[in-house]
């Protein structure tokens, strides 16, 4: 086999976890600075906090939002919101790095087109998970979601159609996207409890940026 030496690529390949759902190794590794410097700007002007769920529950996990649109839960139910309400202000706008690493990922698990208009941050301390779901508060399901992981590592709890389907577990780590849509776009997933450790360019936390296309 003949060897390019301009052209080697040190990424992993891309796995496959489902028909068209993928999980995309080390895909962010070139943008680490860049969006941890994105993240910082977005939490400066959109606060982390602990949304409280329909019930009354709180979330465990700390959220921000930006883009036009942003996830919130609250007593009123889960919705898309253009205002922070913990500000009233618009949330920040997608940096251009998130836009482009989003589309590119999107592009590779076969989602030409892409549009994010909300991108949901969460942060999750050590102890920290989040419970099966589904991603279903979008009103256009044609479109995928797409995952960033940066920070501590996690296990991605990758269900079925129902939430009583088995579960497998993939192990998520600093600088792995996934993408799940088409026939994947409504499996139950989640984050199993998230371990204590230390990483290099975010100490002891794990920060995920969910990508969407909320409204039409
Ligand atoms: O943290 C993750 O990797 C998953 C987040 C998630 O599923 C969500 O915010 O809906
Ligand atoms: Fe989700």
């Amino acid at each position: 086999m003949q060897h390019d030496l301009f052209t080697t690529n040190d990424a992993p390949e891309p796995i496959s976890i489902g028909a068209d759902a993928l999980l995309l190794p080390q895909f962010l590794s070139a943008y680490e600075q860049q969006l941890v410097r994105a993240i910082d700007t977005i939490i400066a002007r959109a606060p982390w906090r602990q949304l409280t769920t329909p019930g009354g529950r709180k979330l465990s996990v700390r959220t921000s939002n930006c883009g036009k649109y942003g996830w919130y839960s609250d007593r009123a139910g889960y919705r898309y919101v253009a205002c922070d309400p913990l500000t009233g202000q618009a949330w920040p706008q997608l940096p251009q790095v998130f836009v482009e690493q989003a589309q590119a990922a999107a592009e590779e698990a076969g989602f030409a087109d892409f549009q994010p208009d909300a991108c949901l941050l969460n942060c999750y301390q050590p102890g920290v998970k989040m419970g099966l779901h589904q991603d279903c508060d979008e009103e256009d399901l044609s479109a995928p979601i797409v995952s960033f992981s940066l920070g501590l590592p996690a296990q991605f709890l990758w269900g079925g159609w129902q939430r009583s389907d088995k579960v497998q577990r993939i192990r998520l780590q600093h600088g792995d996207v996934v993408v799940w849509g088409g026939e994947d776009r409504l499996r139950f997933h989640g984050i199993a409890k998230v371990a204590g450790g230390n990483h290099p360019l975010l100490g002891g936390q794990r920060i995920n940026l969910t990508f969407r296309q909320a409204k039409r």
